[in-house]
């Protein structure tokens, strides 16, 4: 069971999840719990870290002594107490080693990869702590872990590379014995350790990610993951607020969806579930009762031809034009050699015969990829370029579908328009500022009528939406 950062925000959400999981036990489940950071605290740690490296000493300690106190009030809220005095004494330990952490940074001036990571880590490993003393308060015999003690990764600091083999193994000596004595052992997401024990991140959202090695390597019955939303939507319920919940949707459409933006799952995580053929459930903790989505396998069939919108900002059109050489032999290598040199990635890529469009994140290191090609053509880049993309596993048996996407969105500037192999997505580029218009056109020509087999039609009121 993972919980996000909005269902441990604050004691009222923490208690929530405590009854979620206390709901599971009674019906005799076994679970390991895996919590990201308190709401929005991976948010300014980094900030304190980016503050610190820029020689701004104070900004990073303010940053720090209001998250302290936003720790400290949240346990007073939820502990009594013994148990409050403790665990006061132990937030209290690591944000003394926080800030120690922060004034070397800002001492130093620099702040490496592997040191910005450090810093994040606070975030999930105060929540575990925090949630497995609520939890141990309100008999669910919790036992906290150090997720770095089994989450085993490579040293790719910031987007480390899990060691799955190494994790199950330390899962079995580790979280199985605490399983096995009754206890609900309890650790942060996102973060891991070299084998070295070199504290490592898994990428922004990787909660969701460890939530899947768990449950892969203990091979678990399923994984829940709970969040704020009623399960997977037809699009992000903050750009439409009569998003339908989606009941089921399969492995493919979901990795596809959350690969393009849908912020609900994070990428990776499906992919130790797929090997393993566990379900993964996406359920939302301030309504527990309401049946999420269930992901799985084989996609049921859908009249309707997509499942979902998602899209994804801050992405850059790079577009490389050399009319001689575009279809000589060893040419495409070569540019892509250029984007594999600076580890970015590539979301789409188009050609025509003089030229080469792709679009990668925006990124720091663009000025210098593109100086390194254009030694080779006439490189030009653009920002601030969103990527909408729609997908379903029907779309395949849906004539003229193509001409019934771009006429919702005819009033909008097409740049890109790419239909993957799997033939489960259809995405198109466009200005940043114009996604939210042609998301709801979307939505509002390819759901009007949905298919109540797949869509949860019954609660077309508005659910739950983030501020
Ligand atoms: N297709 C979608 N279905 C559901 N939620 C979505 C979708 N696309 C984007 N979201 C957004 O994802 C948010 C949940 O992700 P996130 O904020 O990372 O939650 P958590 O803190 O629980 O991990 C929702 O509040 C919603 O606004
Ligand atoms: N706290 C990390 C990991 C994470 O997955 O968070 P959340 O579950 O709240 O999206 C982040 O913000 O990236």
């Amino acid at each position: 069971m993972k919980f996000g950062g909005t269902s441990v925000e604050d004691a009222k959400a923490i208690d929530r999840t405590a009854a979620i999981v206390r709901g599971r036990r009674e019906r005799g489940l076994e679970a390991v719990v895996v919590v990201s950071a308190m709401a929005k605290v991976t948010d300014q740690l980094l900030a304190a870290a980016a503050a610190a490296g820029r020689d701004d000493r104070a900004g990073a300690l303010a940053i720090s002594a209001r998250l302290r106190h936003r720790h400290i009030d949240t346990t007073a809220d939820l502990l009594d107490g013994e148990r409050f005095v403790q665990l006061q004494e132990t937030i209290n330990h690591e944000f003394d080693a926080l800030d120690d952490l922060l004034r070397g940074i800002a001492a130093v001036g620099e702040l490496t990869a592997r040191t910005n990571d450090l810093v994040v880590s606070f975030g999930e490993r105060l929540s575990s702590r925090m949630v497995a003393a609520a939890f141990e308060q309100r008999g669910l015999q919790g036992a906290h872990v150090d997720a770095r003690t089994c989450i085993v990764t490579d040293a790719h600091y910031g987007k480390a590379v899990p060691q799955e083999n190494a994790i199950e193994a330390k899962l079995t000596e580790l979280v199985l014995p605490l399983i096995e004595a009754g206890q609900t052992p309890v650790m942060g997401g996102f973060i891991g350790a070299t084998k070295e024990g070199i504290t490592t991140t898994l990428g922004r959202g990787g909660s969701d990610y460890t939530a899947a090695l768990v449950g892969g390597g203990m091979h678990a019955g399923a994984i829940e993951i709970w969040t704020d939303v009623n399960g997977i939507m037809t699009t992000d319920p903050r750009i439409c607020p009569d998003a339908l919940r989606v009941k089921t949707i399969s492995f493919e459409e979901a990795a596809e969806l959350a690969y393009f933006g849908a912020k609900v799952l994070h990428p990776a995580t499906i992919l130790p579930a797929v090997q393993k053929s566990i379900p993964v459930w996406v359920l939302n903790s301030r309504n527990a009762e309401n049946e999420g989505t269930k992901i799985t396998a084989l996609a049921p069939k859908c009249a309707s031809p997509f499942k979902s919108i998602a899209a994804k900002k801050r992405l850059t059109i790079i577009d490389v034009v050399a009319s001689r050489m575009l279809m000589s032999h060893g040419y495409l290598k070569a540019v892509f050699d250029v984007f594999d040199k600076y580890k970015c990635a590539i979301d789409m890529v188009s050609t025509s015969e003089v030229s080469i469009s792709l679009t990668v994140d925006s990124n720091e290191r663009l000025p210098e990829i593109c100086e390194e090609l254009g030694k080779i053509a006439d490189v030009k880049y653009e920002g601030r370029k969103a990527l909408v993309c729609l997908v379903g596993e029907d779309i395949r048996g849906h004539n003229g579908i193509a001409g019934q996407v771009f006429s919702a969105v005819s009033h909008v500037n097409v740049r890109m328009i790419s239909q993957g192999a799997s033939e489960i997505n259809m995405s198109f580029m466009i200005d940043e500022e114009d996604v939210e218009e042609a998301v709801r056109s979307l939505h509002k020509r390819f759901f009007v009528n949905p298919d109540e087999t797949i869509f949860d039609v019954a609660a077309r009121a508005p659910i739950a939406v983030k501020a």
